[in-house]
């Protein structure tokens, strides 16, 4: 056991891959404002100083920041100069890596020997894109594949359509993986397709929704991201957009929408992970999805899936003003959280995005509910911090099922309140 670690460590190292071993995970309570801006002082320095994991919100949301092991002693330095508390929450992140690593690769083992598919694995770019290709083939009645668009790095960017007939029904809308580290989101989607074919005709609620509505859904949503989380860096957030003259690679794709553009919460500086782009829409990967719903001009209700810390929160991120059908979607959200929790008796809190987690703008959620998609909802899937991006796998079904629940809460009150 101990030569297979030694060895795909070399391997993974000789290939480029990043490597964190020392790397740590901090959880940091900051007492105030005060204490919050000290935190956001260690934002987007290069070298890397500190990747805020869960960035600073307000003093009751713990900050979970990783931060790399040549950093270690002087960060918890500053950390205790200024009465910052802190626990250590991953205690060495290469160690959580391997393990991650090990268990994709004993996964691919067995689909290799039983030509199947794993829906309680990660997978890489092309598994699941051959993934979808198959999956289509096989439920070509109800299923099909929508190229909406090309990358940065030229990646095809694919739509599954869900649809038993009609011309541009009322539809939703569900993406995930926009941001790449946030593995758990891809294999719910991908769980998630799977549980719509396999629901179809046996759950009458969703039997109801296909028969009247579309769905579509976005698995990987930030395509060069993901695989570059696969060949280099596990823990990279943002696109692969470069543009001369900037230093840092990437932008924020959910920060890069019209909305609040460039506003609290977000960055104008190119190496912070919530870099916002030069302009609204300046990134392929969110202008392809614009250009589609906008076409589309029938979507009433977009999901956007993230992780972690277990939330379920609807518009606004840019503003702490309340949106127009605050009472509706703090209801419907309440009822979604409830729905998720009866499965596996996980919390979910729910609020608007500005008042639950902290102030973000250029969202995917404040451009669809401007843009007239009144139940738009973002998901922060498992966990709270135990592993935070680095979720086993074990946990992928358990995850898919009770967001599911939620989800299917969203589509049938949207089904039932036609605006
Ligand atoms: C709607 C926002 C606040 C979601 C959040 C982010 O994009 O920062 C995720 C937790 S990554
Ligand atoms: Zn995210």
């Amino acid at each position: 056991r101990w030569t297979l670690l030694v060895c795909s460590f070399f391997l993974a190292s000789a290939l480029g891959q990043m490597n964190f071993t020392g790397d740590q995970v901090l959880r940091v309570l900051a007492k105030n404002d005060k204490q919050l801006s000290l935190l956001r002082d260690l934002e987007g320095l290069k070298p890397l100083k500190v990747d805020f994991w869960r960035g600073p919100a307000r003093p009751s949301l713990p900050v979970d920041m990783r931060v790399p092991y040549s950093e270690l002693k002087d960060v918890k330095e500053y950390l205790e100069s200024h009465g910052l508390a802190y626990s250590i929450m991953i205690k060495d992140i290469q160690v959580l890596l391997d393990q991650e690593r090990e268990a994709m690769a004993k996964s691919r083992r067995l689909e290799r020997s039983t030509s199947s598919f794993s829906y309680s694995s990660y997978h890489t770019l092309e598994e699941i894109y051959s993934w979808i290709d198959s999956f289509v083939t096989e439920h070509a009645n109800i299923v099909s594949k929508i190229q909406i668009g090309q990358s940065f790095e030229n990646r095809s960017i694919l739509v599954l359509k869900f649809s038993t007939g009609g011309f541009q029904r009322q539809a939703i809308w569900i993406d995930t993986g926009i941001h790449s580290r946030e593995w758990i989101t891809h294999a719910t989607g991908i769980w998630t397709a799977d549980k719509i074919v396999s629901e179809y005709g046996k759950d009458c609620i969703l039997t109801n929704i296909l028969d009247t509505m579309d769905i579509f859904l976005e698995i990987v949503s930030n395509p060069d991201g993901f695989a570059f989380t696969h060949s280099m860096n596990r823990l990279w957030r943002k696109n692969k957009s470069s543009r001369p003259g900037v230093a840092c690679i990437g932008v924020d794709l959910n920060r890069n929408w019209k909305s609040g553009f460039g506003g609290n919460g977000s960055n104008d500086n190119p190496c912070s992970e919530t870099y916002h782009g030069p302009y609204p829409h300046s990134e392929p990967e969110v202008s392809a999805i614009v250009k589609f719903i906008t076409d589309h001009r029938n979507i009433k209700a977009l999901i956007s899936i993230h992780s972690y810390s277990q939330m379920l929160m609807y518009p606004y991120g840019y503003s702490l003003e309340p949106v127009s059908s605050k009472e509706e979607l703090c209801n419907l959200s309440k009822s979604a959280a409830q729905a998720l929790y009866k499965v596996h008796g996980m919390q979910y809190t729910y609020g608007s995005i500005s008042t639950t987690l902290y102030m973000a703008s250029g969202v995917t959620v404040d451009w669809a509910y401007d843009s007239g998609i009144k139940y738009s909802f973002s998901f922060e899937l498992r966990d709270t911090g135990q592993y935070g991006f680095l979720l086993p796998a074990t946990q992928i079904i358990p995850t898919a099922q009770e967001t599911w629940m939620a989800i299917r809460t969203i589509m049938i009150h949207t089904l039932n309140h036609p605006y």
